[in-house]
């Protein structure tokens, strides 16, 4: 017979009791008013006797609201050389954690065929582009060959609001520029690949750059490796574990918001 004791100075409980024998007994001693009563707490109806006499006993009800607050909604930059999986990884992760929100960016570019609007970006005009910076609705923004793309604030804060944790996909500039204004409110993310070796590979396998592309690309690589510890996580996507890397993303979003003194980003 195992008996285990707890709670013992509560109030009139003297004692919970775990009688491991071939009947499977459990129970808890209870006692009212000095008279030892046992409950069976097998059945249903007995652990609701020893729920409602628990409460008797501490004269009031035992709350049903969450004892840790609920988390606050996280920012996730995710960053990293070109053709190492960003993409990937974060539609995987979408598929796997429903309250992701990936920010659609704005650009003032045409729209190319087969591109969907609001899916792929938000095609707006550029006098549209210029008065939306005026009234400094983007968290960020940048020309780039001639065209604008910026991060729309009111679509992180209409997400955040319904709880979403929001994922931001951007270039190392991007990323430079996220953590001035961001700060530590949210987490930077670096993704890389095992090695170089496997980068190129992996960017060749992928047939979207032509030879000069493919070695600017890798230059460019070894460059914004320098920016690493502007970071708070780096993630090897290791070739053939795209599985392992989204686990990792994962866990990093779920100690983050596990955390007792949390990041929380004001947009
Ligand atoms: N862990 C992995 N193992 C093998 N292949 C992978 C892995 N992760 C991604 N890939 C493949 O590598 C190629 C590049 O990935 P992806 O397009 O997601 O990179 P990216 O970082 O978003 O690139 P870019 O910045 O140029 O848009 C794709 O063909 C993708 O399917």
């Amino acid at each position: 017979m195992e008996i285990s004791r707890g709670i013992q100075d509560w109030c009139n409980v003297v004692g919970f009791y775990k009688v491991n024998i071939k009947t499977q007994c459990f129970g808890a001693a209870i006692s009212y008013g000095g008279t030892l009563c046992v409950l069976n707490t097998a059945t249903d109806a007995g652990r609701v006797e020893v729920f409602r006499s628990l409460e008797d006993s501490l004269g009031s009800k035992f709350s049903s609201e969450p004892i840790a607050p609920n988390p606050n909604p996280q920012i996730i930059v995710f960053s990293g050389p070109s053709g190492v999986g960003k993409d990937a990884v974060i539609k995987r992760l979408r598929e796997v954690r429903k309250d992701l929100h990936f920010v659609v960016t704005a650009t003032s570019r045409a729209k190319r065929p087969g591109e969907i609007d609001g899916k792929d970006y938000f095609f707006i005009s550029k006098d549209e582009f210029l008065s939306m910076i005026e009234k400094n609705e983007f968290l960020e923004y940048a020309l780039v060959y001639g065209d604008y793309k910026g991060v729309p604030k009111k679509q992180i804060r209409d997400y955040m609001a319904k709880g979403y944790d929001i994922v931001l996909r951007v270039d190392i500039q991007g990323a430079s520029t996220l953590r001035r204004i961001l700060k530590d409110s949210a987490i930077f993310v670096f993704l890389v690949a095992e090695s170089e070796e496997a980068l190129v590979k992996r960017l060749i396998g992928r047939k979207t750059e032509s030879k000069e592309a493919l070695l600017m690309r890798v230059a460019s690589a070894k460059e914004e490796l320098k920016n690493l510890n502007e970071f708070d996580y780096v993630v090897v996507n290791k070739e053939g574990d795209l599985e392992r890397s989204v686990e990792i993303v994962g866990s990093i979003i779920d100690a983050e918001k596990a955390k007792v003194h949390q990041r929380r980003a004001a947009i």
